[in-house]
């Protein structure tokens, strides 16, 4: 896919992974979409990318992607200021052990919302050009972080519920790739919130494992992770695909075709 002109959505774009992929989309010509609910740290980002990009390559939105009317009525906005979008990144995200209800609301809730919206004005069946959508999900969403089971939960379920919508998109004729991005711990501000007992709660004692994985292996910067974003972005050939990166590399996920298929041990129901 070549981006020059292509219309992009990235949420949770104010900083962090969200602007290394805004950064990367702009460097390949495309025209961004920031969706936040930072208001002043999107604003901050817009008036930053203006003054190196130009004004008109981007626009800022502050919107909550757990909100239906504040997600549905951005994404209607956007297509009337760019007349289309092409690529939508729902990246926006949070850790909250405590608040659990919220996590699940943004983290997996904002996550099918944003995919279900962006299809309505992309999908070819609705005379939209279609397009790919990328999920940000977690090496998390592929085995289990003890410090954090709902974490762990909503990233797995954006991996499921991706591949099942890559799968519909494809039967369906939508034109509409999705893809799934799986991180290792990555330098953002979103780390900092992992020595936070207010964040993690009764699971905080459980920390430590996280601690040795990072001592053990290291931690990506964001500007790595986008480059990567962008393989699943630009290879057309990618539907269904769930693309895993950590320090030593970037790697495809292999999925067995069918549960029954997966490694498994036998059991006597005798
Ligand atoms: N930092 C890491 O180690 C890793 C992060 N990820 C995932 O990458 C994504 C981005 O994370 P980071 O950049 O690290 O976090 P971050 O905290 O640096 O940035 C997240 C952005 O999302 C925004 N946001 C939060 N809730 C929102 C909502 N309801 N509506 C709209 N915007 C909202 C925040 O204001 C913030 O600007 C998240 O989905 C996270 O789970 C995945 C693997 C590793
Ligand atoms: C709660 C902090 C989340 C920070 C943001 C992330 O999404 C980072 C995720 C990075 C790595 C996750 C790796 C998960 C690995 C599991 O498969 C399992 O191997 C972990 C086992 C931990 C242990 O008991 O050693």
């Amino acid at each position: 896919m070549d981006l020059k002109d292509k219309v992009c959505v990235v949420t949770g774009a104010a900083q962090g992974l969200g602007r290394s992929f805004v950064e990367i989309l702009l460097r390949n010509g495309a025209k961004v979409a920031l969706i936040d609910v930072n208001k002043s740290l999107g604003d901050e980002l817009k008036s930053t990318l203006d003054q190196e990009y130009g004004r008109d390559r981007t626009e800022f939105y502050t919107a909550d992607v757990s909100s239906e009317e504040d997600f549905k009525g951005v994404l209607e906005k956007i297509v009337g200021t760019f007349g289309r979008i092409d690529i939508l990144c729902n990246n926006a995200g949070i850790i909250n052990e405590k608040h659990w209800e919220k996590t699940i609301a943004i983290n997996l809730g904002g996550v099918v919302r944003g995919t279900y919206l962006a299809l309505e004005h992309m999908k070819k069946e609705n005379s939209g050009n279609g397009g790919v959508i990328v999920n940000i999900s977690s090496m998390a969403g592929l085995g289990p972080l003890p410090m954090a089971p709902i974490y762990t939960a909503t990233k797995h379920g954006v991996v499921g519920f991706s591949r099942a919508m890559a799968a519909v998109s494809k039967l369906a004729n939508y034109g509409v790739r999705i893809n799934v991005l799986c991180p290792w711990f990555v330098k953002t501000s979103l780390l900092s919130v992992m020595s936070s007992e207010e964040h993690i709660g009764s699971f905080f004692p459980l920390k430590g494992i996280a601690d040795t994985m990072l001592e053990n292996h290291g931690c990506l910067e964001a500007d790595v992770v986008a480059k990567a974003f962008l393989v699943l972005v630009k290879d057309e050939s990618k539907n269904g695909d769930v693309l895993m990166i950590d320090p030593e590399g970037a790697a495809f996920v292999s999925f067995p075709e069918r549960g029954k298929n997966m490694p498994s041990t036998p059991v006597s129901l005798e």
